[in-house]
């Protein structure tokens, strides 16, 4: 399923009856979508963008087997017009985003694609269901690597995913919130993500004894010998037979050790554990600790002088557990008439804070330029002139609900943030960089950002403005009533 490469069908129907009626209707008609996120998972201020480089390698893979086409006939709801499109589907939108890894802040458009609306409207479901599941755990990884202060945190969670997909690329993104490693090694193959372990209690239980299991594995594994200690007592067999097994293992010259814990008060256990292994001469062994941790656990097990030096998390990474749902949407901005007039769109419902930014947007950050702080993100038309150097402008909060709407930047450096990935003929115009390459992207943009904005208790808001001229475009729409 995850390497099928043909993932058009992945989406709602009504994706594809919207489709087949703009075929009808509107056939000349563009359009331009926007994904943002409003909520943001764990009450956090921002999220660590992840997904991008999937979701451009899916649209570029965009396309329809025989198969498909059969089963679309069969619906019998489809014209042999709009099914004859897609046989010869050939995209033609304007893929525009944010760079992988970035930290990004509500309302903001992250994504944007212009083009048929026949066809742009085809790619919501896909696009979210990739960018909001890495985002996502991303996002999270972020936390527990943050937690972590400078420990490693290795992916632990393929067991535990909500299927194979979520495994492989919650392994992507938990490498893009700053994991070093995973355990899946389907991920590795794909991604070219360093896969790591260590052995399960089975290795342990399966032998007659616990030493006769660690002097096996010790044998097979002389180089990067790393043994599970909590099968029957930790300190009491688990440390010392660990050490008797180093101790052979050194006499051969070998020196890579190290033990894992999984149950326990791991800040007990580490930290004599610890005391035992620097006794007995191994403070280069490592310690890993295990066992349904998260960004609290690990928060708790630091403050406590816990001695680890790598964290294995699974289940509370890979399902952010915490805060599972990222409902980050595809929101139409405009559309373009056959005679070439963009014509802005506005979404406007019940609940004012679902109110959509009409038009054709960019996204800037802006830079404190003495601090080289970001200090807030700037949204704006297109047909805004931004310059890089702002003196001053008026400017007014994305949030509709915002008390205090107003605002006036002063002496603030603009850098644009979106960028074109695909053009109209489908051709990528920014290279896809690796996985860790988005990794030292987003280390270093979150870095740019002050310490309270990314505290993992009330961090303090971050705030995303408007342009005068975006607002007016909105409130004009709301009082036509977006006719
Ligand atoms: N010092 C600590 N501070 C906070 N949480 C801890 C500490 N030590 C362990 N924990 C966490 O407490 C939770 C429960 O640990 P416990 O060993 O009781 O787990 P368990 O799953 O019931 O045990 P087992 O894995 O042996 O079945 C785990 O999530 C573990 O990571
Ligand atoms: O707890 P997680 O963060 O998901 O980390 C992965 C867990 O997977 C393994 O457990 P296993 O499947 O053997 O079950 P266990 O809970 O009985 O140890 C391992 O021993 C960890 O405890
Ligand atoms: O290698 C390990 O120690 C490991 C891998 C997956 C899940 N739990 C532990």
């Amino acid at each position: 399923m995850i390497e099928q490469g043909n993932l058009a069908l992945l989406t709602d129907l009504y994706e594809y009856t919207m489709a087949n009626g703009f075929q009808h209707e509107m056939e000349e008609e563009r359009g331009s979508f926007d994904i943002f996120f409003r909520k943001l998972p764990d009450n956090g201020r921002f999220v660590v963008l992840a997904g991008i480089g999937t979701a451009i390698e899916e649209l570029q893979k965009f396309h329809f087997d025989e198969e498909d086409l059969d089963y679309l006939r069969g619906l019998e709801i489809f014209s042999d017009k709009f099914l004859d499109y897609l046989r010869n589907f050939k995209f033609a939108c304007k893929v525009s985003a944010i760079t992988e890894g970035t930290p990004v802040f509500p309302r903001e458009p992250v994504v944007t694609v212009e083009g048929p609306l026949i066809q742009a409207q085809l790619f919501e479901t896909l696009l979210l269901n990739i960018i909001n599941h890495q985002t996502l755990i991303a996002t999270k990884a972020r936390r527990i690597v943050a937690a972590a202060k400078g420990r490693t945190v290795m992916e632990f969670g393929a067991r535990r995913a909500q299927g194979p997909a979520s495994a492989v690329y919650g392994a992507r993104a938990a490498v893009i919130g700053g994991c070093t490693s995973t355990s899946n090694m389907l991920a590795g193959q794909k991604f070219g993500i360093p896969v790591a372990g260590t052995m399960a209690h089975s290795w342990i239980e399966a032998f007659d004894d616990e030493l006769s299991a660690f002097e096996a594995w010790g044998r097979i594994y002389p180089n990067n010998c790393s043994l599970l200690v909590d099968t029957y007592d930790v300190l009491g067999s688990g440390v010392p037979n660990a050490i008797k097994v180093f101790d052979q293992l050194s006499k051969q010259g070998y020196e890579n050790f190290g033990i894992r814990i999984d149950s326990g008060d791991i800040t007990q256990l580490s930290t004599q554990a610890r005391e035992m292994l620097d006794l007995a001469g191994y403070n280069k062994a490592t310690i890993t600790a295990s066992n349904a941790l998260d960004e609290e656990i690990i928060q708790s097990l630091m403050s406590e002088g816990a001695a680890i030096d790598n964290f294995g998390v699974g289940e509370n990474l890979i399902t952010s557990a915490s805060s599972p749902v990222l409902s980050g949407v595809y929101k139409l901005g405009a559309v373009q008439k056959a005679d070439g007039r963009w014509v802005p769109k506005v979404k406007v419902s019940a609940s004012i804070g679902k109110l959509t930014l009409p038009g054709r947007k960019q996204v800037y950050r802006l830079y404190d330029p003495r601090t080289g702080s970001p200090i807030a993100d700037l949204v704006t038309l297109r047909s805004d002139d931004i310059p890089e150097n702002i003196e001053e402008m008026k400017v007014l909060s994305a949030d509709p609900e915002a008390t205090k709407r107003f605002q006036t930047l002063k002496n603030v450096t603009a850098v644009t943030l979106q960028k074109e990935f695909l053009n109209e003929k489908g051709e990528l115009q920014t290279e896809l960089p690796n996985v860790f390459e988005v990794q030292k992207y987003s280390k270093a943009k979150l870095a740019e950002l002050p310490s309270a904005k990314k505290r993992l208790l009330y961090p303090d808001e971050y705030p995303v403005y408007i342009t005068e001229s975006l607002y007016d475009q909105q409130q004009e729409l709301i009082e036509n009533n977006s006719l």
